[in-house]
C-alpha cells in the first residue's frame, strides 16, 4: 500500500534552540497517527511543520493529494497549499475559536467549507449543513445562530463539522479536547471515536492525554526535547512502554 504521508528528515530549530528534529514516518491510508509527550517536547512544531503552517529548515513531507499523486508539500508553492488546506487537508484547533468565523452563523461556518470546493447550490448546502450538525449532536434549530452562542463543547463540535464535511482525507488535530470540561472531553472523544471509525479518517492528532490516544489513535509516537524517542501500536506502547521517559510518561509521573 502507497503511503498517505510520507515524512523524513524533519528538523526544525528556533535560532539555536531545537524544535523538532530526525522525525521520519510513514501513515497509511485510514490509520490514526499519535503524538505524545511532555509540554514544550515538540509535538506542536512537528504538526505545524506537517501541515504547512510552519516552514522546517529541512526534509520532507510527501503527501498523496486527490488531484494529483504524491507530492512534497514543502515544494509547494503557498497557494497550492492553501488549496490543500480547503480540500484534502483539514486541522481542528485546540481553540475552536481559531478554527471558526465566530461572526458566521453555524450553517454558515459549515457551508464556507463546502462552497471552498465548488459547491454552489444553496439548497444543498444547507442541507448538508444540517446534517453535518446532526452528525456532531448540535440540533438542526441552531443552524442560524453564532458560534458565540454556542458553549465550549458545542463550538469544538462545529469545529469538527466545518473540518469533516467535505470528506479531507488527512484530518490535522491539535489538543482536540484540551481546555474542556472532563465530561465534555468525554462526550467529544466519543462522538470523533465514532467520526474515525465511520469515514475511516487518517489523521494526525497531537495530545498530551494517553486516554485521548488510547481511544483514537492506531500508532503512537513519543517525543523528548524535539526527538521522537519510542514509536509503535498505541496498545503495545501504552502497555508496554520500552524507554524510562515513555515509562515515567505511561505512570503519569510526568506533569504533560
Ligand atoms: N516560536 C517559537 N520561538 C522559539 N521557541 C519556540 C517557539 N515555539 C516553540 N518553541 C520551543 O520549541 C520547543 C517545542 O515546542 P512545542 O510548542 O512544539 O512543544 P509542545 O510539545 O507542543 O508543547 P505544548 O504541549 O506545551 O504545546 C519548546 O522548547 C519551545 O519552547
Amino acid at each position: 500500500m502507497t503511503p498517505l504521508l510520507s515524512v523524513r528528515d524533519i528538523r526544525k530549530t528556533y535560532g539555536s534552540h531545537v524544535g523538532c528534529t530526525d522525525v521520519a514516518f510513514d501513515l497509511y491510508p485510514g490509520e490514526v497517527m499519535g503524538i505524545v509527550g511532555e509540554s514544550g517536547s515538540g509535538k506542536t512544531t512537528l504538526l505545524n511543520c506537517l501541515a504547512g503552517q510552519l516552514t522546517p529548515d529541512q526534509g520532507q513531507v510527501v503527501f498523496g493529494t486527490r488531484e494529483a499523486g504524491p507530492r512534497d508539500t514543502l515544494q509547494m508553492s503557498e497557494p497550492e497549499r492553501r488549496m490543500l488546506r480547503r480540500t484534502d487537508w483539514a486541522f481542528v484547533h485546540q481553540h475552536a475559536r481559531d478554527g471558526l468565523r465566530m461572526n458566521v452563523s453555524a450553517g454558515g461556518n459549515v457551508g464556507e467549507r463546502l462552497m471552498a470546493v465548488g459547491a454552489r447550490h444553496y439548497g444543498d448546502i444547507r442541507d448538508s449543513a444540517a446534517d453535518w450538525l446532526g452528525r456532531v449532536e448540535i440540533s438542526e434549530a441552531r443552524i442560524d445562530d453564532r458560534p458565540t452562542t454556542f458553549s465550549g463543547g458545542m463550538q469544538q463540535r462545529l469545529q469538527i463539522a466545518r473540518n469533516l464535511v467535505t470528506n479531507p482525507r488527512l484530518v490535522f488535530m491539535d489538543e482536540p479536547t484540551g481546555g474542556l470540561d472532563v465530561s465534555v472531553q468525554a462526550r467529544l472523544l466519543d462522538l470523533l471515536r465514532g467520526l474515525v471509525r465511520d469515514m475511516g479518517l487518517s489523521a494526525i492528532i497531537v495530545t498530551h492525554d494517553l486516554a485521548v490516544v488510547r481511544l483514537l489513535a492506531d500508532r503512537l509516537m513519543v517525543m523528548k526535547d524535539g526527538h521522537v524517542i519510542e514509536t509503535g501500536l498505541t496498545d503495545q506502547v501504552l502497555d508496554d512502554p520500552q524507554e524510562p521517559y515513555t515509562q515515567l510518561l505511561v505512570s503519569s509521573v510526568l506533569q504533560v
